[in-house]
């Protein structure tokens, strides 16, 4: 970032964008900081996201990668720097604002409700979506459903789901609600069985190529995010270590380092 202060086109060599591959930011963050009880929790993050791109977040436990995704969401107020979505500035906006401009997220746990069918779920999704006077980006029920390759379980309970499937109607949830900027996926693999991973990937991977989401997610599996992001980005002790592509990430030293004694 030139300034650190205005969003803008980032330095092509750090961030491992291309010229050729660049787009104009949804997302930039510029020296975003967040503290608790004086204790930095995040310092200084510049980070550019642009539109259709897939970037991953990566990093040890507790190196701020949640703590990031509550800023953006506006769950927890920015200590200092700014955020901005396609160029306004959201920084100090509540989250059901920043929900209306387009940002959906979800949650390290998975977040339905067991009693209710898969249908009722992305019809309630809907209607929050349409009391924002956001009906013209919220799609239809069967559409998302389709979408999410749920249109078979659309009768049945959530409690009765997979947590492939669970995580699958998260997903609905936020297309039910008009998320069409950017999508916050906080570890959407957690809990899922690992044969049931290929398929919530493939979902994933169609949402960002085929539909050109543009999507921000946090994941510890590397095997799973070479088959879905454009870059990579590293969280450590609450700073940005390295954005870069996935393989350079893989290759870079202060990245392995920060590692030591977990698996990257
Ligand atoms: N509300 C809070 N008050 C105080 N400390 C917090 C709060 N939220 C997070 N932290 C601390 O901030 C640090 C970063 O936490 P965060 O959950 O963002 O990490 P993470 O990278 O998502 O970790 P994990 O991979 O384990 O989910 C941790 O040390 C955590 O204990």
């Amino acid at each position: 970032m030139a300034d650190g202060l205005t969003p803008g086109a980032a330095d092509p060599v750090s961030d491992g964008r291309t010229p050729a591959a660049r787009t104009p930011d949804v997302l930039t963050l510029t020296g975003l900081s967040w503290s608790v009880g004086g204790s930095a929790i995040l310092s200084g993050v510049d980070l550019a996201v642009g539109e259709g791109e897939f970037v991953a977040v990566i990093g040890p436990n507790g190196a701020g990668k949640t703590s990031l995704f509550n800023l953006i969401s506006g769950l927890n107020r920015a200590s200092a720097g700014r955020i901005f979505l396609d160029g306004a500035d959201i920084t100090t906006e509540a989250p059901h604002k920043r929900a209306r401009r387009g940002i959906g997220r979800t949650f390290q746990a998975s977040s339905v409700f067991p009693t209710m069918t898969v249908a009722e779920h992305v019809a309630l999704a809907g209607q929050v979506a349409a009391k924002r006077h956001a009906l013209s980006r919220a799609a239809t029920g069967a559409d998302v459903l389709e979408r999410v390759r749920l249109t078979e379980k659309s009768g049945a309970l959530a409690a009765d789901l997979s947590h492939g499937d669970k995580r699958k109607l998260e997903l609905a949830m936020l297309l039910a609600s008009g998320a069409e900027r950017l999508l916050l996926l906080d570890e959407p693999m957690a809990g899922v069985a690992s044969g049931d991973v290929p398929e919530l990937v493939d979902v994933i991977r169609t949402l960002h190529r085929a539909e050109g989401r543009t999507v921000l997610m946090v994941e510890h599996h590397m095997e799973v995010l070479l088959g879905l992001a454009d870059r990579v980005a590293v969280m450590h002790h609450g700073a940005l270590l390295a954005i870069d592509t996935p393989a350079r990430i893989m290759a870079d030293a202060r990245v392995q380092e920060a590692y030591v004694g977990d698996a990257l």
